[in-house]
């Protein structure tokens, strides 16, 4: 909040110049409100190649991002660069289909602002998803891991999106991550996984995000296994401290699209069309999985 006391120092650069203050974020989000006649209820954020969990929106509005005032633009592959807003199951939602990335030059608290944005939106639920790397020798191409809590490494380095002023509208100066990960819709995810043919390949642990563009080298993957790490990727973790801090619930899950080699005498390279293969090849049972997980929310509430 700016301050108008006579003895208080003048605002920083830092305030001033905040490319996403609460005032930014709130013209976005009135921009979007004009657009839609609903309170969306849920966010989704789709990863890499994910983008067909759109598919089963019902009345679907698309914005593309070049249109929505002060939001980034997509620049990858399998990220197309639009909102959708509709049903699914008779809830009201808003779905990413292209997400930001570090890599891409944007600064992480840029890669969360949509998530602010949501909330802004009115939004209760937070579904985040991703492909990611099985570190976890127990893990195989196409299973899903749901997360129950992240390594923040590049936090390690200083960076998260939560640096800078805090903009207590949003959310308290040093937030808890304890929880961050909904426990009972993960519950409630094992046995609705089941129902969409997920049966055999559902786990539970720790995702990680490095900045990328690099995948890991095989001294990183070692690395990251000893850390408790079981999926790696290059998002995720920046969208749920921005979530956590502003009181959102989450609930995330990685799909692993392609094995972390730890062993120097393996041949296995990841590649990014590789990666979108494998989302693509599960995308009629993940979309099942989502709608069961909305399903679920739209019986028993958020709560
Ligand atoms: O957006 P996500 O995290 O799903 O995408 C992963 C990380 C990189 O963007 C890309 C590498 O293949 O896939
Ligand atoms: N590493 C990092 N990010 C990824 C990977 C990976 O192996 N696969 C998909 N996204």
């Amino acid at each position: 909040m700016p301050c108008t006391g006579l003895n208080c120092p003048k605002p920083t650069s830092l305030e001033t110049n905040n490319e996403y203050s609460y005032e930014k974020l709130t013209q976005t989000a009135e921009y979007l409100k004009s657009l839609i006649s609903f309170t969306p209820q849920i966010g989704i954020i789709c990863g890499s190649g994910l983008g067909s969990l759109a598919d089963s929106i019902q009345q679907k509005i698309e914005v593309p991002y070049p249109q929505i005032p002060n939001f980034p633009q997509s620049t990858v592959k399998g990220h197309s660069g639009c909102l959708v807003f509709g049903y699914i199951a008779t809830v009201p939602l808003v779905c990413m289909k292209g997400r930001f990335h570090y890599y891409e030059g944007y600064p992480l608290e840029k890669c969360a602002m949509p998530v602010r944005v949501m909330k802004l939106l009115g939004i209760e639920l937070l579904i985040v998803t991703n492909a990611a790397g099985g570190l976890n020798p127990n893990y195989k191409v196409g299973d899903v891991m749901l997360i129950k809590d992240h390594v923040n490494l590049m936090g390690f380095a200083g960076c998260n999106p939560l640096r800078g002023p805090n903009e207590e509208r949003f959310g308290p100066r040093f937030p808890s991550m304890n929880g961050a990960y909904d426990p009972r819709l993960r519950a409630e995810a094992q046995k609705i996984a089941q129902g969409a043919g997920l049966a055999k390949g559902v786990h539970e642990g720790v995702y990680a995000c490095l900045g990328g563009p690099c995948y890991e080298t095989i001294a990183e993957n070692r690395l990251l296994r000893q850390l408790g790490v079981d999926t790696v990727g290059m998002s995720t973790v920046h969208e749920v401290i921005v979530a956590k801090h502003c009181g959102l619930p989450v609930f995330a899950f990685s799909l692993v699209t392609n094995e972390s080699v730890c062993d120097y005498e393996s041949k296995v390279e990841p590649k990014h069309d590789e990666v979108i293969d494998a989302a693509k090849s599960m995308e009629a049972v993940l979309q099942k999985f989502v709608q069961g997980i909305i399903e679920f929310v739209a019986k028993n509430g958020v709560k």
